[in-house]
């Protein structure tokens, strides 16, 4: 018996944040695409990612401690699950062959450099999206094999109270999951083997911490984890402090947050013609891999992990396969943020790379929560907003720290992507009382000079003469 040949425009393997965005662009456009998926429709964000932890945040966020342990992780689960499942139609089956998309449920696996095999269904299209996105990575602690080790794949499912959580990991999926689990009555212990939140600005990743420590969490960091036991029904660490002793600390579960490996074993990527390196499938610019047939996005090509990055380079992607448009994916001004509570983001460069670019010419301008009315009337009066100007004012990057840093952050990205200058974050009209005042304040610190200038004191004399 032939095996069934399906011969698209597209064919996008993994239905995630990358892949999701792929079908449903080109399908709206009437471009034949096939879409294949070997679990479950949504990918990491909507399943074992974002989605999940965020809706546990928030509801860790509102009980803060003030239920029983049981009650609150049961009140977590509930919401965990409500949310997926408002969300899920939205990256159906039933929606994708809605909008033209033909989806295949099944293990993609390339045969040759144009050929994917999916079960007994051969797929020979004109371009391929690989869309395969990442796994969390193990790092090679001793004596780890020998216990049961929850990561974002088994934390959520099921959603179930845990006495004492061990984490390795200070990265945004341990600082987000510590507080979440704090919130609901775990004890927590984070282990980080650099510092909480490495690439984010240290004065404000400072304040997460405090808010953690004062949470009761246990946050040690510059820790070497040595060794991993079991102990009873958990497990026990042994760690070391830079320079100290061995201790030791023992918990009901462990979870690993130690960051992600790209997923495509299963692609046979050297019968396609693709390379890759440790991070990812190498791409260029225009996220073409070694095969000008097949184009990689998302978490698989080893860029910062973000379903927002997925979805631009998704956007990017379908610009040049609709309209043989051009395109450079430019990874640098990406904004991350991670939701804890202050919450903590970044836009553009970072301090040290805006230094690195343009020297002395860099101006830091810092607003205080604490001059906020709005975030006084919260009382939420911790956090700053610190912009880097470069010459003539234009911003350069930005990290924040507060109630809603996000969603400034999506205020400065807009302002960075648009090449925005300190006199445009000074020209727009904030509503009051909000903490986009802030974005306002800290611009408006570049003119601080300005009353005190001799030639900007002449001309407003020189002026005051005509009435
Ligand atoms: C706990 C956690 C919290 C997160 N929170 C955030 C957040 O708040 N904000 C944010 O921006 N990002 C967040 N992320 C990151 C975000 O989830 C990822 O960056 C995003 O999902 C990557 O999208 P993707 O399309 O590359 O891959 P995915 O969404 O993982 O999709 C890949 C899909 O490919 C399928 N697949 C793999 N191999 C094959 C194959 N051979 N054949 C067929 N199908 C295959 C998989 O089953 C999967 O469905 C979080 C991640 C985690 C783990
Ligand atoms: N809010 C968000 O946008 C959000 C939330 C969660 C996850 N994510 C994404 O998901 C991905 C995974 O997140 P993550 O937190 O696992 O990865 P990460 O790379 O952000 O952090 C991993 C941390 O683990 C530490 N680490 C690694 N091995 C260790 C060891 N042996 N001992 C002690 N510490 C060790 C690292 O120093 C690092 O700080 C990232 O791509 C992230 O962008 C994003």
């Amino acid at each position: 018996m032939t095996q069934p040949l399906l011969t698209p425009d597209i064919c996008v393997i993994g239905a995630g944040s990358g892949g999701l965005s792929v079908a449903a662009g080109a399908a709206a456009f009437g471009v034949p695409v096939v879409l294949v998926e070997r679990g479950a429709m949504g990918g990491d964000c909507l399943n074992t990612g974002c989605v999940p932890s965020k809706a546990m945040l928030s509801v860790a966020r509102s009980l803060r401690g003030r239920a029983r342990m049981s009650e609150a992780f049961q009140q977590a689960a509930d919401h965990v699950a409500a949310t997926i499942a408002a969300i899920a139609p939205h990256d159906s089956v039933e929606r994708f062959e809605g909008l033209g998309v033909t989806v295949l449920k099944g293990e993609g696996r390339f045969a040759d450099p144009r050929t994917l095999v999916v079960g007994e269904t051969q797929v020979r299209a004109r371009r391929f999206v690989i869309a395969t996105g990442s796994a969390p990575r193990i790092p090679p602690i001793p004596g780890l094999e020998t216990v049961e080790v929850l990561t974002n794949e088994t934390l959520f499912s099921p959603l179930i109270p845990r006495e004492h959580l061990i984490i390795i990991g200070g990265g945004s999926i341990g600082v987000e999951m510590a507080q979440a689990h704090r919130r609901l009555g775990s004890k927590v212990t984070l282990l980080e083997g650099n510092r909480l939140l490495p690439r984010d600005d240290p004065q404000h990743v400072d304040l997460v911490r405090q808010a953690l420590i004062r949470e009761g969490v246990r946050v040690l960091e510059d820790v070497e984890i040595q060794r991993v036991m079991r102990q009873g029904g958990g497990v026990s660490l042994e760690f070391r402090k830079a320079g100290g002793d061995v201790s030791r600390v023992g918990g009901t579960d462990l979870l690993l947050a130690t960051g992600r490996r790209p997923v495509f074993d299963a692609l046979d990527l050297p019968a396609a013609g693709v390379e890759t390196h440790a991070r990812g499938i190498v791409v260029d610019g225009a996220m073409r891999t070694t095969n000008r047939r097949i184009h990689a996005i998302g978490d698989v090509t080893g860029g910062p992990g973000f379903t927002h990055a997925a979805g631009a380079q998704a956007s990017l992607l379908l610009r040049n396969l609709l309209f043989r448009l051009p395109v450079r994916y430019a990874p640098e001004g990406l904004p991350w943020v991670t939701y804890s509570s202050p919450e903590i983001a970044h836009v553009g460069f970072s301090l040290e790379e805006c230094r690195r670019r343009h020297g002395e010419a860099v101006r830091v301008l810092v607003a205080r929560y604490e001059e906020n009315d709005r975030a006084l009337a919260e009382g939420a009066d911790a956090g700053s907003v610190k912009l880097y100007a470069g010459r003539g004012g234009r911003l350069l990057g930005a990290d924040l720290v507060g109630l809603q840093a996000g969603e400034l952050a999506a205020l400065l990205s807009l302002a960075w992507s648009s090449k925005m200058k300190m006199r445009d974050l000074v020209g727009f009209v904030a509503p009051y009382p909000t903490l986009s005042e802030l974005v306002r304040r800290a611009a408006l610190s570049y003119y601080a000079d300005a009353p005190r200038k001799p030639l900007v004191r002449g001309l407003v004399r020189f002026l005051r003469r005509f009435g």
